[in-house]
C-alpha cells in the first residue's frame, strides 16, 4: 500500500509533558482513525503532521517531503479542533479566499454542495452556531481539493443530519482516491468511516489494524445477563470477569472468556433469565487497550468484588 505520510521515531514533548513517545507510524490512502483517551496525543499528531508544530525528535514526513514546506502544505487540509474562521468574512468570502491560495482547488459550489452549506453561505462566520461553524471548517479543508486530510473531531457537537453528512463528505473524498486522517471519540464514526484504526495511549501506539483486528486481538467477549431483582450479589464471586456493569436488572459481564463465563453462572446457580453473548464492539475494547492511560479513562479491574459493591 502507498504511504503518502509517515512518522519515524517522533517525538513531542511540551514541557515535561511527553505527548508523544517514539511513535512510528505510515499513513495510507482511506480512512484511518486516530482513537484514544483525553490527553492520548491525538490532536498532537495530527498537527505534526499538517505542519503546525515541529517535532522534539524523530522525523515526520508527508507526500514525500516537509510538512512545513508550503508546496506540501498546498496539498493537504486541516480541521484543527477549534477552527478560527475570520469572523467579519461571510462563509462565501472565506471560501473564495481560501480558494485563491491554491494551485488547483475545488469550486465554491462544489464545496458548498457536498456540505449543504447554501442557507448560511452569506452569513457571517461570527453568527454561525457552533455545528454550522464545524461544517465550514470541514469546508475550509476540503476548498484546496487535498490529496490528504487531516480532521480533528470532525463532527463532535453535530446534530445527526451534518454528522451524517459530514461522513458522506469524508467517504467522497476517501473514495476519490485521497487519504484522511481523523480523531474521534465517537466509535460510531470511526466503525463507520475507518478502514484502519490506530489506537493511541500514553503517547504510544498501542494498536494499530483493521477494524475487525483491533477487535479481535483484544479478544473481550460480553455477557450480558437479565437477573431478577433480589438476587444477592454474593453469588457471582467466582465468576471471572475483567469488568462488570449493573444496569437495572441486567448485569453485563465483560470477560475473556465467556464459556467459562457462562459455566460459572451455571455452576453457581445464578438465576439468570435472559442471556445474551457476543464480542464486544470497539468502544469496550479501546477501553480495554488504553486502560489506566490518559484522564477519562474508567480502568478495567477485576470487578468481581466491584460487582458486590455495585448492586448492594
Ligand atoms: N500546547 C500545549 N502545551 C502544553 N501541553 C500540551 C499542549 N498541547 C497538548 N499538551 C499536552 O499533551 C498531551 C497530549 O495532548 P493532545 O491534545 O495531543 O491529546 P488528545 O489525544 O488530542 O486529547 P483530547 O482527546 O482531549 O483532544 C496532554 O497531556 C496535553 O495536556
Amino acid at each position: 500500500m502507498e504511504v503518502i505520510a509517515r512518522l519515524e521515531h517522533v517525538t513531542k514533548t511540551y514541557g515535561k509533558v511527553v505527548a508523544l513517545d517514539a511513535v512510528s507510524l505510515t499513513v495510507s490512502r482511506g480512512v484511518t482513525a486516530v482513537l484514544g483517551p483525553n490527553g492520548a496525543g491525538k490532536s498532537t499528531m495530527i498537527e505534526l503532521l499538517s505542519g503546525l508544530r515541529r517535532p522534539t525528535g524523530g522525523r515526520v514526513e508527508v507526500l514525500g517531503g516537509d510538512p512545513g514546506d508550503l508546496a506540501v502544505k498546498a496539498r493537504i487540509g486541516i480541521t484543527p479542533q477549534r477552527t478560527a474562521l475570520p469572523w467579519r468574512l461571510t462563509v462565501a468570502e472565506t471560501l473564495d479566499l481560501l480558494a485563491a491560495h491554491y494551485p488547483k482547488p475545488l469550486t465554491r459550489d462544489e464545496v458548498v454542495q457536498r456540505l449543504d452549506l447554501g442557507e448560511f453561505l452569506h452569513k457571517r462566520n461570527g453568527t454561525l452556531s457552533g455545528g454550522q461553524r464545524r461544517r465550514v471548517a470541514l469546508g475550509a479543508a476540503l476548498i484546496g481539493n487535498p490529496e490528504l486530510l487531516f480532521l480533528d473531531e470532525p463532527t463532535s457537537g453535530l446534530d445527526a443530519d451534518s454528522r451524517d453528512r459530514l461522513w458522506a463528505a469524508i467517504a467522497e473524498v476517501s473514495a476519490g482516491g485521497r487519504g484522511v486522517l481523523l480523531t474521534t471519540h465517537d466509535m460510531a464514526e470511526a466503525e463507520h468511516l475507518a478502514g484502519r484504526i490506530v489506537v493511541i495511549a500514553g503517547g504510544k501506539v498501542a494498536r494499530d489494524g483493521s477494524l475487525d483486528d483491533v477487535i479481535v486481538e483484544v479478544g473481550l467477549h460480553l455477557v450480558d445477563i437479565e437477573v431478577p431483582d433480589g438476587t444477592s450479589p454474593l453469588t457471582f464471586t467466582t465468576i471471572p470477569a475483567e469488568r462488570v456493569e449493573q444496569l437495572g436488572n441486567r448485569t453485563r459481564i465483560y470477560t475473556a472468556d465467556p464459556d467459562a463465563t457462562v459455566r460459572a453462572l451455571v455452576l453457581d446457580r445464578v438465576p439468570f433469565r435472559g442471556i445474551r453473548v457476543e464480542r464486544v464492539g470497539l468502544e469496550e475494547a479501546i477501553r480495554a487497550i488504553t486502560a489506566g492511560d490518559g484522564d477519562s479513562v474508567i480502568p478495567v479491574s477485576p470487578a468481581v468484588p466491584q460487582l458486590a459493591e455495585r448492586v448492594s
